[in-house]
């Protein structure tokens, strides 16, 4: 019987370091199991960007290892082909990725280099476009679509691989409060499906209530954990330069007036605020 608990991909004390740079990240541990939903963290410039492409191959290890399904990823074409089936990034410009004429010829680009037969394809582009919800934008040219549609168009070539692991940039980054929570639906209903997410931002409040674990780069180094546990951490916040979430202010007030428990979880979104004032009167 295999352990559930192995992680499907997985940074080994890994190190990176720029040609004639400094050292960006260094002994970083940092395992995605499947299905979980975990947001990464971090200042400007803190490395969040080199850790998502050292996690989905398009940076090499300096120091350390990238595993797959606990075994250690070999840079050949084999290897990272393999990786590729499994791990997905979508960069945090859609102009850096989106490349064909039109949204189904890019959608279908991942799924035709991996010599799928062609009605599997199709049935990689209609499914991927579904998710993402702009099937009517199918034969639009790339360049003509919005910003937040060049965005799903993006993710979509990504969910066309089927990976078990989809890691995103910055995915709701100038996207409008719309566009924001039409993408965290998708991502839901592709987790809801078994797909990990992975999603680098410098939101707090979203990576609270959307997240099950979070990842905070800071000076010291990066610590993963709960996401309530990380994001409660003041100091951490500070190293991190991160504000705190609006929840924590919040929960201690409904501690002091005796409306949660110590050790109770605090609301991470106004529905639940809500839901526990009712409940408490
Ligand atoms: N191609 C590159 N060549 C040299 N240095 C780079 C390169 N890409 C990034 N860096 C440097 O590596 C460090 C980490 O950058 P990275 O983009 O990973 O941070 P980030 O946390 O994603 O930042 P942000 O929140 O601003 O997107 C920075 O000091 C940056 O200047």
């Amino acid at each position: 019987m295999t352990a559930p608990t192995t992680p499907v991909v997985e940074l080994a004390h890994a190190g990176f370091a720029y040609e004639d740079g400094p050292e960006v990240l260094s002994d970083v541990c940092f395992a995605v199991a499947g299905g979980r939903a975990v947001a990464l963290l971090g200042r400007n410039g803190g490395g969040k960007t080199t850790l998502l492409r050292l996690l989905s191959g398009g940076l090499r290890c300096g120091a350390g290892a990238l595993l797959l399904d606990g075994a250690e990823v070999a840079y050949d074409r084999k290897g990272l082909t393999r990786l590729r089936t499994s791990v997905q990034l979508v960069v945090q410009d859609p102009d850096d990725q989106l490349f064909a004429a039109s949204v189904a010829q890019d959608v279908s680009f991942g799924p035709m280099n991996l010599g799928l037969p062609e009605e599997e394809v199709r049935l990689r582009v209609d499914g991927a476009l579904a998710a993402l919800d702009i099937t009517p934008l199918a034969d639009r040219p790339t360049h003509l679509l919005s910003y937040g549609q060049r965005k799903r168009a993006a993710i979509a070539g990504a969910v066309a691989m089927r990976p078990r692991v989809l890691v995103l940039d910055e995915p709701t980054a100038g996207l409008d409060p719309d566009g924001q929570e039409r993408l965290l639906e998708t991502l839901e209903r592709l987790r809801a499906a078994g797909t990990a997410v992975v999603m680098a931002t410098h939101d707090v409040d979203l990576a609270l209530r959307w997240a099950d674990e979070a990842a905070v780069l800071s000076p010291a180094g990066l610590r993963t954990g709960p996401v309530g546990e990380l994001l409660a951490d003041g100091a951490l916040l500070d190293a991190a330069r991160l504000r705190r979430p609006w929840a924590t202010p919040v929960a201690r007030l409904l501690r002091s007036r005796g409306l949660l428990p110590e050790g109770a979880r605090g609301p991470r979104t106004a529905e639940e605020l809500d839901a526990l004032l009712a409940r408490t009167g």
